[in-house]
């Protein structure tokens, strides 16, 4: 199923669960504004290039919009569209003060040089400078993307608007990052993972982790687990980010989802767990580290198999929640250091999984259900109470 209709479906079945009104469900849905921006750019033998860069900036009714910017040959709009409404039921699901975007340039990073690179990012900075800011979207890095792509986004905003390093998150650290923005997301991923462990009476160690995808989240990710005591026995693809992880044996990406293991861990595309091979799938529980990862029909499917599934909005939030603790760094001018970085997120994770939990109990559904439910509630309660006066 293609990302924007999967993700509409899950918000429409919560909207449901919700019993939300029929024009704010019509209203949350439809995009604030959707950015489609052509990039040419020289190459590096003189020849001339164009790609095509997009910005779908979701919702504001909790804050500024927030979210990645991914370089992949697969990025389309309506792709880029499900990803920036997913932003914003993660920031409600997680409590801080955003709402959701999401951007992108269909493109391979992998055929590019580290200069045409910094050129393609140039020139989308140009194009999309003066719709994001850092009180209206804030940019962060995604797949195919840094902490580099972010300076380089910094450096050109600010030749417009002066020197402003909260306009982008996910910077390095000698620009005003946060330490332990790197391995937010992954780390994030093992908070909500320990925490869904325990309400089964089981912990990291000892348990079979399958990871896909082996990119900032993936190593991250499994770097921490092994360090918690965890088996990681599998993942996709060489060690790659993470020096000295070598845990794990590197298998092909698809064939690894049906491994016999006890999580199984998608750190990659989305879609990938669908209903042609949802029911060959051996974890107990998924932890959804990428987004999008699993297909509402393979949902179905897996629930019948008493598969557990963590899903995206809750399990990934660690990122954009390390995100808002570096903003809110550079807003104050002071950094913190990163016991204190480590020390909130586990408060955050843990607290998004709390009232999760709670929403299963009170609408009687599943742990996506409970996080569309908790994310969707929180997004309607402040548009409501903005008001509709035009
Ligand atoms: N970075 C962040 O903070 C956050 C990321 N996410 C999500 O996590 C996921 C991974 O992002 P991130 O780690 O940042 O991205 P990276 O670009 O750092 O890594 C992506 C990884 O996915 C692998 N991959 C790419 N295509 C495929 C494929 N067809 N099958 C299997 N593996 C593939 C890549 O392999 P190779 O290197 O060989 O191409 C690489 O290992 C995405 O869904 C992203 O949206 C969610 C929240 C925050
Ligand atoms: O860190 C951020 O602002 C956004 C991260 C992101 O794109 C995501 O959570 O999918």
């Amino acid at each position: 199923m293609n990302a924007l209709a999967a993700t509409s479906r899950n918000f429409k079945q919560a909207a449901k669960l919700l019993g939300l009104d029929s024009k704010l469900e019509k209203s949350l849905l439809i995009p604030f504004r959707e950015i489609k921006v052509e990039c040419t750019i020289p190459k590096d033998d003189g020849t001339l290039a164009s790609y095509v860069g997009f910005r779908v900036q979701h919702d504001n009714a909790r804050g500024p919009m927030k979210g990645g910017i991914r370089y992949h040959h697969e990025v389309d709009p309506d792709e880029v569209n499900a990803l920036a409404q997913l932003m914003t039921w993660k920031t409600a699901v997680a409590n801080i003060p955003y709402g959701g975007a999401k951007g992108g340039i269909g493109c391979s990073p992998g055929d590019l040089s580290i200069s045409e690179l910094e050129r393609l990012t140039r020139v989308f900075t140009q194009k999309i400078h003066d719709l994001i800011g850092i009180h209206t979207d804030v940019p962060a890095p995604d797949m195919g993307t840094n902490a580099q792509t972010m300076a380089w986004i910094l450096d050109e905003y600010s030749k417009f608007h002066g020197y402003s390093p909260a306009v982008v998150t996910g910077k390095p650290v000698d620009l005003g990052g946060s330490l332990g923005r790197d391995a937010a997301t992954g780390r994030g991923v093992l908070f909500a993972t320990e925490a869904l462990l325990a309400e089964h009476g089981k912990g990291i160690a000892g348990q079979r982790f399958v990871i896909q995808g082996f990119g900032n989240v993936g190593s991250w990710a499994a770097q921490l687990i092994t360090e918690a005591g965890g088996k990681v026995i599998k993942h996709s693809a060489e060690n790659r980010g993470i020096k000295g992880f070598d845990g794990g044996d590197a298998v092909d990406p698809t064939s690894l989802l049906t491994e016999e293991c006890d999580v199984l861990i998608p750190a990659a595309l989305g879609g990938v767990i669908n209903k042609d091979n949802a029911d060959a799938i051996k974890a107990k529980y998924i932890i959804e580290a990428a987004n999008h990862p699993t297909d509402p029909e393979a949902d179905e499917i897996l629930a019948k198999k008493g598969v557990l599934i963590l899903p995206d909005i809750l399990a990934n939030s660690g990122g954009v929640t390390v995100s808002y603790f570096e903003w809110v760094q550079n807003i104050q001018g002071f950094m913190w250091d990163e016991e204190k970085v480590n020390r909130e997120l586990k408060t955050y994770m843990t607290r998004a999984f709390r009232d999760t939990k709670e929403m299963c109990r009170s609408h009687h559904c599943d742990l996506r259900m409970g996080a569309f439910t908790l994310g969707v509630n929180r997004v309607a309660r402040a548009t409501v109470l903005r008001g509709w006066e035009a």
